[in-house]
């Protein structure tokens, strides 16, 4: 049992500034972050991004993969907007964790760093799905390979799903943040995610955050579905 404190991202997944705002302000009394991501910074722009992130915390997902340099230079250009949490692909390689480390230290203040998280092997991929990417070994293997790729070239944290966090937790210790998406309320949809635990059972694995989207933004009172997963979560 552990008595790690779980907190809930929410992830604000549309492309309407004024949708992400009445999610943002029916979840902030229950999650302790909110995500934009890929398709609000699109779709909005990055001036959106900054309006709805005003006054909250925020996990910006852009999930940068390129090459060192771009990756770099693209962290460089996020200081204007100072997110808490900010994501890369592990598997763009060590040069490229250690290029977007340099880049976090270089552009942000201490007070206003990012947290530098690394995507290991993504919630929507099983060991089948996996293997088509040409990786034979499984995903927990992958997963703790990539983890450990991360963490020596300056990651923060790490997001992967909580089937991982056991072997995560066992093999680095409770020093690496470690984010959970892939999270079900019990009944819920699974859609895409292959790779799925409930808020209750990741916070007993030992995740710092769950993210959670379409159980919160599809539900009929987006409000009472995170006040749920956060009280599911204080256990
Ligand atoms: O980096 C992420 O946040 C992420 C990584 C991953 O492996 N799987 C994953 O689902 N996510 C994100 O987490 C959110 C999950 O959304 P739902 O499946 O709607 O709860 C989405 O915004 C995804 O982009």
């Amino acid at each position: 049992m552990s008595d790690r404190r779980t907190r809930l991202i929410a992830a604000l997944d549309t492309r309407d500034p004024q949708q992400a705002m009445r999610w943002a302000n029916a979840v902030s009394p229950h999650a302790a972050a909110i995500k934009l991501g890929l398709e609000f910074a699109y779709a909005a722009g990055f001036e959106a991004v900054s309006d709805i992130a005003a006054g909250r915390e925020l996990f910006l997902d852009l999930k940068l993969h390129d090459i060192p340099n771009t990756v770099g230079a693209a962290i460089g250009s996020l200081s204007r907007i100072s997110p808490a949490m900010l994501t890369i692909h592990a598997s763009g390689g060590a040069a490229m964790v250690t290029a977007a480390r340099k880049a976090c230290d270089e552009n942000f203040s201490a007070e206003r760093r990012p947290l530098l998280l690394a995507v290991t092997v993504l919630t929507s991929l099983d060991d089948a799905g996996l293997a088509e990417t040409g990786v034979q070994d499984g995903v927990r293997t992958q997963v703790l390979r990539l983890a450990e790729l991360a963490l020596r070239n300056g990651a923060n944290g790490l997001i992967c799903s909580a089937h991982e966090l056991a072997a995560l937790r066992a093999e680095f210790g409770d020093a690496p943040v470690l984010i959970t998406p892939g999270i079900r309320p019990r009944g819920a949809a699974a859609g895409d995610q292959k790779r799925v635990m409930t808020p209750g059972e990741a916070r007993e694995a030992g995740a710092d955050w769950i993210v959670v989207g379409r159980p919160i933004t599809e539900a009929s009172d987006p409000q009472a579905a995170a006040a749920a997963i956060a009280a599911e979560l204080a256990g």
